[in-house]
Order: structure tokens, then C-alpha cells, then sequence
């Protein structure tokens, strides 16, 4: 193994410490906690551990948690009530309706009724369409993690090649749109794409946000290459990502763990937005350089 291993718990627990001490600073101001109100339907194991770190994570940061965990025969009506009902409280800078959400409810009907300045995952269309227009709004917490880390590893991106596996609104399409905004020369690669062995190994920046084991193999990385792994699958072997981390490591110049890398960076960005918000909200400035 050559590679740097990307240390993206340290780099969240930076992320956090830094985001505490601005909130500190924000009560002092506003004379109040930000707000995250998290929506769980259903108990899927996997979303429940995710709504409890970061239920966990948002009151060591000073902000207030409001956790409303529905039932998995919900109605669409109900859930759009809730949204409704935290979109008008006043102590709410942001919401984060857990994803994937039951069969029986239209899962855009109710991204979108989410006011899109408390919509701190930036799933709804408006702020997607702010990312790809240059317009501040709130931008999705995994591929703003993923940003942050690849900044931290390799400095100024301009004129990179990067190639993102994977064209989802939540993962690969704004991160492409981040790459894009860093002067990445940026090729987005999906299901359909051919060689993509041939299409990684062009790559200096290469993110896997695919949802398949182990798919990305070591002989496709060019020797020095940054990669980041989005990937989390649920195994026999444990959490594994979308890269043979093992022949990766052996020709990349870094890589993500899985997990341990960007998993934890996605829960530090979405206190991030949550903060932005309420300042945002309260009008009141803050400093985004030490964010
Ligand atoms: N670390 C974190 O915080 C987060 C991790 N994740 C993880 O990231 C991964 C991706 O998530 P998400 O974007 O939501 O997934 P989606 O299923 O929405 O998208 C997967 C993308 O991968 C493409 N794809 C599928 N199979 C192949 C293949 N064989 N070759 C090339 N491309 C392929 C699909 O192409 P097409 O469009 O053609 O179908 C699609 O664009 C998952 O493992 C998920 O668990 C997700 C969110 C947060
Ligand atoms: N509205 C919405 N927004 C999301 O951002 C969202 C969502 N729905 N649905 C599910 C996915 C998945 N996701 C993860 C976040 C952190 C870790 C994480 O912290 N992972 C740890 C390991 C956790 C473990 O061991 O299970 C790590 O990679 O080190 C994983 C996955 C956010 N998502």
C-alpha cells in the first residue's frame, strides 16, 4: 500500500469543532440554538442508526434536535403536514426528510414542499438549480464533504480531470457541478457509460458513488490519483465502499476508507447548512472562511 489514507473522521471532527465554536457565537447573538428537525418514516436499522448519530452529533455541536419519527404507513398527507408545520416554526433553520422514504409516498411531492431555505440536504430544485446557476442556496451535504476533503488533500483543483461515477441529484450530478465551480475538467459517468475502465484511468480525481461493491478496480486508477470513495454497501464482510480499497491503495496517490471517510463528512456538512441557515435566518453574519 502507497496511498494516503484520507482521514475523513479526523477531518469531521475538525469540521464539528469549528462549527460548535461559531454556534457558541450565534446563541450569544440571536439568543437562540439553530434548529435541525430530522423526519424518519418507518424503522428501517440502517436509517435509525444514521437519525440517532446525527441527533447525537447536533446537540454536541449546541443545536437544538427535533427528531419526529413517523410510522411506515404514513400518508402522504400527513408527512406534507408535517413538513408544512416545521417550514412555519420559527425554531427550525433546517430539515432533513430521511431518504429512501416507503413506496406509497411520492418522495419529490415532498422534497419539494420543503421550503427550500430550511432544506439544508439541498435536494430541492431550487437550490440544485442555485448550485448549476452560481447562486448562494444550500448544497448537498455528501459531494460538499467530498469537496472539502479533496481541497484538503490536494489544495487548488484548477484544471484537474475528474471523473465522477454516478449521475444521482443527491450524489453525482452536484458533484459534478462542485468539481465544475473548482475548474475540474469534470466527465460524469453512469450505467450506460463505455470503458469505464479507460474513462477512470484518465483521471486525477476519480468519485465513486456507484452503490456497487468493490466495482471500481485497482488497474483502472492512475498512479497517484485522489480518489473518493461514496460508496456505502452493507456486506457479509461488513460496510465495504464502490472501490477495491486494497488494489486502489496500491496505485492512488490517496483514497477514502470505507467507512471512516466521507460518511462522516456528510454528517458535519449537514450541521454546516444547518448553521449557514440560521444565520441566514436570524440575519445575523457569519464567517464562512472558518467554515
Ligand atoms: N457516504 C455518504 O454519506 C453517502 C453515501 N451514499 C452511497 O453512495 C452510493 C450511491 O448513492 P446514490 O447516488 O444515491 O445512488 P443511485 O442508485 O441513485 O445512483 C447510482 C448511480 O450509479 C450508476 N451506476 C450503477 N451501476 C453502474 C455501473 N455498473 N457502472 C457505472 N455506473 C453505474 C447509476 O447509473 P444510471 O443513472 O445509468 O442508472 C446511477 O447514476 C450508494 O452506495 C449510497 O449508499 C449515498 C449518499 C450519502
Ligand atoms: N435526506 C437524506 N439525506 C442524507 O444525507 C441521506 C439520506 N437521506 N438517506 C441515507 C443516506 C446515507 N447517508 C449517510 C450518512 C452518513 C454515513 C456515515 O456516517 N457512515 C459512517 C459509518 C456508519 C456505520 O457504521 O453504519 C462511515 O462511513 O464511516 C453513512 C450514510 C446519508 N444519507
Amino acid at each position: 500500500m502507497s496511498a494516503t489514507i484520507i482521514d475523513g473522521k479526523a477531518a469531521a471532527a475538525a469540521l464539528r469543532e469549528r462549527i460548535r465554536l461559531q454556534t457558541e457565537g450565534f446563541v450569544a447573538r440571536a439568543g437562540r440554538k439553530p434548529g435541525l428537525a430530522v423526519v424518519l418514516v418507518g424503522e428501517d436499522p440502517a436509517s435509525s442508526v444514521y437519525v440517532r448519530s446525527k441527533g447525537k452529533a447536533t446537540i454536541a455541536a449546541g443545536m437544538a434536535s427535533f427528531e419526529h419519527k413517523l410510522p411506515i404507513d404514513v400518508s402522504q398527507d400527513e408527512l406534507i403536514a408535517l413538513v408544512d408545520s416545521l417550514n412555519a416554526d420559527e425554531a427550525v433553520d433546517g430539515i432533513l426528510v430521511q431518504l429512501p422514504l416507503p413506496k406509497h409516498i411520492d418522495e419529490q411531492a415532498v422534497t419539494t414542499r420543503i421550503d427550500p431555505d430550511k432544506d439544508v440536504d439541498g435536494f430541492h430544485p431550487v437550490n440544485a438549480g442555485r448550485l448549476a446557476t452560481g447562486l448562494n442556496g444550500f448544497v448537498p451535504c455528501t459531494p460538499y464533504g467530498c469537496i472539502m476533503l479533496l481541497k484538503e488533500q490536494l489544495g487548488d483543483l484548477t484544471g484537474l480531470d475528474a471523473v465522477v461515477i454516478g449521475r444521482s441529484n443527491i450524489v453525482g450530478k452536484p458533484m459534478a457541478q462542485l468539481l465544475l465551480k473548482e475548474s475540474c475538467t469534470v466527465t460524469v459517468a453512469h450505467s450506460r457509460t463505455r470503458d469505464l475502465a479507460s474513462v477512470v484511468h484518465r483521471a486525477d480525481i476519480v468519485v465513486a458513488a456507484v452503490g456497487v461493491p468493490h466495482m471500481v478496480k485497482g488497474e483502472w486508477i492512475k498512479p497517484g490519483a485522489t480518489v473518493i470513495d461514496v460508496g456505502i454497501n452493507r456486506t457479509e464482510d461488513g460496510l465495504v465502499g464502490d472501490v477495491d480499497f486494497a488494489g486502489a491503495a496500491s496505485v492512488a496517490g490517496a483514497i477514502t476508507p470505507v467507512p471512516g471517510g466521507v460518511g462522516p463528512m456528510t454528517i458535519a456538512v449537514l450541521l454546516r447548512n444547518t448553521l449557514i441557515s440560521a444565520h441566514r435566518r436570524a440575519g445575523v453574519a457569519y464567517d464562512k472562511d472558518a467554515l
